[in-house]
């Protein structure tokens, strides 16, 4: 299966185009690094590719279909802040099973702790509900996931744990990560290619696949 954007282009409002023209093919098990500079439109096509933005120009495929509208789509999308991603009012088996249930030995797998289960989101650290979001997106439904600096605020063992379990899992269930990040040394670590956004965007006619 692959996720493809086909000629996407987007721009907020009146602003410049942030891409144009932009090709972009993910494959099933492979884990595609997506580097470039603060600003330069990684969140936004992150958010495109996974459904969140509609593209303005051209089309997001999976499996050679549009995304599905409405139910739980096989792109899956993690971000950097947990805590804007969970409802605080809820508890974290609630968000947890918000999409699938995961059975035990997944959440021990990314060392989440059973009884932080019946915490507030605000009763967790950051790298602790990351895990959360991270269990949250991986229902067996979910072909690919868009990792947008999903462990840029975690120290370097979390982080490690956290892409380790990860990889580990893409292997297993032949998963697709695209991990969107600006540190060179965990894309070059855990990607087996790397799109430097600068060089290929900005209304040039870009292809990447
Ligand atoms: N909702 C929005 N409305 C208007 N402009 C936006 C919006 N979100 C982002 N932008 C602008 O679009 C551009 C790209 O933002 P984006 O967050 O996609 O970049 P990025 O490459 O992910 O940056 P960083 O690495 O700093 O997170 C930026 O100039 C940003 O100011």
């Amino acid at each position: 299966m692959q996720l493809e954007a086909k000629n996407i282009g987007f721009r907020y409002r009146k602003k410049p185009w942030l891409f144009r023209n932009f090709n972009l093919t993910l494959n099933s098990g492979e884990i595609l690094g997506l580097k470039g500079q603060s600003g330069c439109g990684k969140t936004t096509l992150a958010r495109v590719l996974a459904g969140y933005e509609k593209a303005l120009e051209g089309s997001i495929e999976l499996g050679g279909a549009p995304l599905p509208k409405g139910r739980y789509s096989g792109v899956q999308l993690v971000f950097q802040h947990p805590e804007k991603s969970v409802n605080p009012r809820w508890h974290m088996r609630d968000i947890l099973q918000e999409g699938w249930r995961p059975d035990e030995e997944v959440l021990a797998r990314f060392g989440i702790q059973p009884e932080w289960l019946s915490r507030w989101p605000n009763e967790l650290s950051g790298g602790e509900l990351q895990r959360f979001c991270v269990v949250r997106a991986l229902s067996p439904e979910t072909k690919f996931l868009i990792a947008d600096e999903m462990t840029a605020m975690l120290d370097a063992i979390t982080q490690a744990q956290i892409w380790q379990v990860m990889l580990a899992l893409a292997k297993e269930r032949n998963l697709g990560i695209l991990v969107v990040s600006h540190e060179a040394e965990l894309v070059n670590r855990v990607c087996d290619r790397v799109i430097e956004l600068d060089s290929v965007h900005f209304e040039r006619n870009s292809s990447v696949s």
